[in-house]
């Protein structure tokens, strides 16, 4: 019998296949925001002139722009932003841009709503440690345009990397989901290939291991079936024809239902869990975590959920197939690495990344039992 618990967040809208620049002055003014606060991701910012239109469309809706958050979002930038939006007055914070800024943005609506105003203070908003942290819950709210494909905006919670530990930390309030999420496919088009390619293998990732978890449900099954045929059918459209906008628009739309087990309670497994470790402490970018580990994770669970991981690579177009050799191959061909060696990371760090892995939220959960650090090592023995 299915068990479980279904956790709808607070988001208003998902507006897609428009351009963000108009959708997101309907937004403000939906939301009677006078003074919003942009948080972009830089390139965007210095290299194009799509932020600086979206500003003049805002006029002086506008109070500011950070642009100045590393990958996977460390501590000492969230506070920099968030004496930026604290000085600017903001009443909103738009993020146009990938992973770790719409996850920067959600650690600074907890600083801003609970006086955060120095990194080491961040241990005060932390999720999970022993009893839950008496959070003021943020006023200050958000609104994200993607332009990757990680699905991070989709999900009430953030991770933040302390850089003394090296360890990338969960941050988690209900009224983290963002109040719309915008997706056009036309402001996608300044992704980097790689990035963009590489954060959709983590939606696929988001999809299979909620498909293969122990603990997935129809409401879960039903959304990442479908996000995980429309990812396999428009990645490999996008690497062919990087102009073309349905495919680009299907990547997007895939990815939010890739969002779906997660949204509804169902844990990832150790592929999200080991990428957690190989983002935060070696810099690997956070889609690569997913290119390198998925399949050896899905090898290394097989003996468990042969069944679960043949509706997997029925979804993806190889009825009757090993799912592991459709995920490598899919991988392979859109030009993705596919070996720990191939991100620079080696066998003499596989013992620190195996003990680091167990105190992340996912590898516990990993539908084969993992007991302990020997067995990630073999997981990580097949990614080598
Ligand atoms: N909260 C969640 O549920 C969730 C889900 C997925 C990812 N994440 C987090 O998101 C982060 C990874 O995000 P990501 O993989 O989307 O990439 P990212 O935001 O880390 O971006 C990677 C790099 O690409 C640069 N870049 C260049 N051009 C860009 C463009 N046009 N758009 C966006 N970035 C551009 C960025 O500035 C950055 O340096 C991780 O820290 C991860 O933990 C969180
Ligand atoms: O919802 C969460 O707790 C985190 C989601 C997550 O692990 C997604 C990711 O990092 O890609």
């Amino acid at each position: 019998m299915h068990k479980g618990r279904v956790v709808f967040g607070a988001m208003d809208e998902v507006v897609f296949g428009r351009p963000a620049s108009e959708a997101l002055v309907e937004q403000l003014i939906r939301l009677g925001s006078t003074r919003a606060f942009l948080m972009v991701s830089g390139t965007l910012n210095r290299e194009t002139d799509e932020i600086e239109n979206i500003r003049r469309g805002l006029g002086p809706r506008c109070a500011g722009t950070f642009d100045a958050m590393p990958p996977h979002t460390p501590r000492a930038a969230v506070i920099a932003a968030s004496e930026q939006a604290r000085a600017a007055n903001a009443d909103l914070i738009v993020t146009i841009g990938g992973g770790s800024i719409t996850d920067g943005a959600k650690a600074v609506q907890l600083c801003l709503a609970n006086d955060i105003r120095h990194p080491d203070d961040i241990d005060r908003i932390r999720a999970g440690r022993g009893a839950s942290p008496q959070l003021t819950a943020p006023t200050v709210r958000q609104i994200s345009v993607p332009t990757t494909i990680a699905g991070g905006e989709f999900s009430a919670a953030a991770g933040v990397t302390n850089e003394n530990t090296k360890v990338k930390e969960g941050l988690r309030h209900p009224l983290l989901m963002p109040r719309a999420v915008i997706l056009d496919p036309w402001l996608s088009q300044h992704t980097p290939e790689w990035l963009w390619l590489s954060t959709g293998i983590r939606a696929v990732d988001h999809c299979v291991e909620g498909i293969c978890a122990r603990e997935a449900h129809p409401y879960g099954d039903a959304q990442a079936l479908m996000g995980l045929s429309m990812l396999a059918q428009a990645l490999p459209r996008v690497k062919a024809d990087a102009k073309d906008l349905d495919a680009r628009m299907d990547c997007q739309i895939g990815t939010w239902l890739s969002t779906g087990p997660l949204a509804s309670g169902v844990p990832m497994g150790a592929s999200h869990g080991i990428g957690y470790v190989l983002g935060a402490e070696f810099g690997v970018p956070h889609g690569y975590t997913s290119c390198v580990m998925l399949p050896s994770v899905m090898r290394w669970n097989k003996s468990v959920n042969a069944d679960r991981q043949a509706q997997v690579a029925a979804a993806m177009g190889h009825p009757n197939e090993d799912a592991g050799d459709v995920l490598d191959a899919f991988i392979r061909n859109l030009g993705m690495p596919r070996s720990l060696r191939e991100v620079k990371v080696g066998p003499e760090h596989f013992d620190r990344i195996a003990q680091q892995a167990m105190a992340t939220p996912w590898v516990p959960r990993n539908p084969r039992k993992i007991e302990g650090p020997a067995q990630v090592r073999e997981i990580l023995e097949l990614a080598a």
